[in-house]
């Protein structure tokens, strides 16, 4: 376990440009923050506000134009890549499967990074699938279900920190309730730090401990979830949950 002490991840001035057809332009602005260890921090924000960028500099999937971040005190320059992407693992909306059984899809970790998995069968129970789905061709699962199969696959590495980037946005409700039980209560038994972003408030108010508001490129409002949707600083918080934001 990591010293719960330390942030688990630490911005610090963060900038990053993308160069558009005309000219350089900041996609992320001077983020400063700490995701706290242990905790689900939702991130909301209107769409190209940069809150994928955000997740995507955290396992050097892309790295900064400018500052510095630390997962568990350890600036991402000192990591090596296939370690911090064990512990830091990044799960997208329609994760691509492989072809082939949902068995292989899950040895994916094995070729991938090398971990062992004791029990397949174990791990897909874990996440609300039964075992007799192993020799089903993945691609011929439902979307709830792979989502729930990116998932387990995503678990096997056991990760301290899970970025999670809408996953659950072309779910059924009863699929996102699900989902939503099964990461919270692998918060609340494994202590797995989270930065879920969602385009739902309802979402970000129901799983979220802290929640973030970004709005081109910036960080506008830090504040614990109660805090966020009832008292925030700024007017644009207010305006964006209030669905006047354009
Ligand atoms: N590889 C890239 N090259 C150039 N521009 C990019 C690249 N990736 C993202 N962008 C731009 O950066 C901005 C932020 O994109 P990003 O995907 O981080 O936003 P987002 O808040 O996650 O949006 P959404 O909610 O729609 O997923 C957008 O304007 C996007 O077009």
């Amino acid at each position: 376990m990591e010293s719960k002490s330390l942030p688990a991840i630490e911005f610090k001035n963060i900038t990053k440009y993308f160069t558009g057809s005309e000219q350089q332009r900041a996609v992320l602005n001077g983020i400063t923050a700490r995701v706290s260890p242990g905790k689900i921090t939702t991130l909301v924000g209107p769409s190209g506000s940069g809150k994928s960028t955000l997740l995507s500099l955290c396992n050097l999937l892309l790295t900064p134009d400018e500052g510095e971040i630390s997962v568990f005190g350890k600036p991402l320059s000192e990591w090596e890549i296939p370690e911090l992407r064990r512990k830091v693992a990044l799960v997208f909306q329609d994760a691509p499967m492989l072809q082939g059984t949902v068995l292989y899809n899950l040895q994916t970790v094995e070729r991938l990074h090398g971990t062992v998995l004791h029990d397949p069968g174990d791990l897909l129970e874990r996440v609300g699938l039964t075992r007799d789905l192993l020799e089903q061709k993945a691609q011929e699962l439902s979307g709830g279900q792979r989502q729930r199969l990116a998932l387990a696959r995503t678990l096997a590495n056991r990760p301290d920190i899970l970025l999670l980037d809408e996953i659950t946005s072309a779910l059924d409700p009863a699929s996102v309730k699900e989902v939503e039980e099964l990461l919270l209560q692998m918060n609340k038994e494994e202590g797995t730090t989270m930065i879920w972003i969602t385009h739902h408030m309802e979402q970000a108010r129901r799983v979220g401990h802290e929640t973030w508001l970004m709005i081109d490129g910036k960080l506008v409002e830090q504040a614990d979830t109660e805090t966020f949707f009832h008292a925030p600083q700024h007017n644009e918080t207010r305006k964006f949950i209030a669905g006047e934001w354009v």
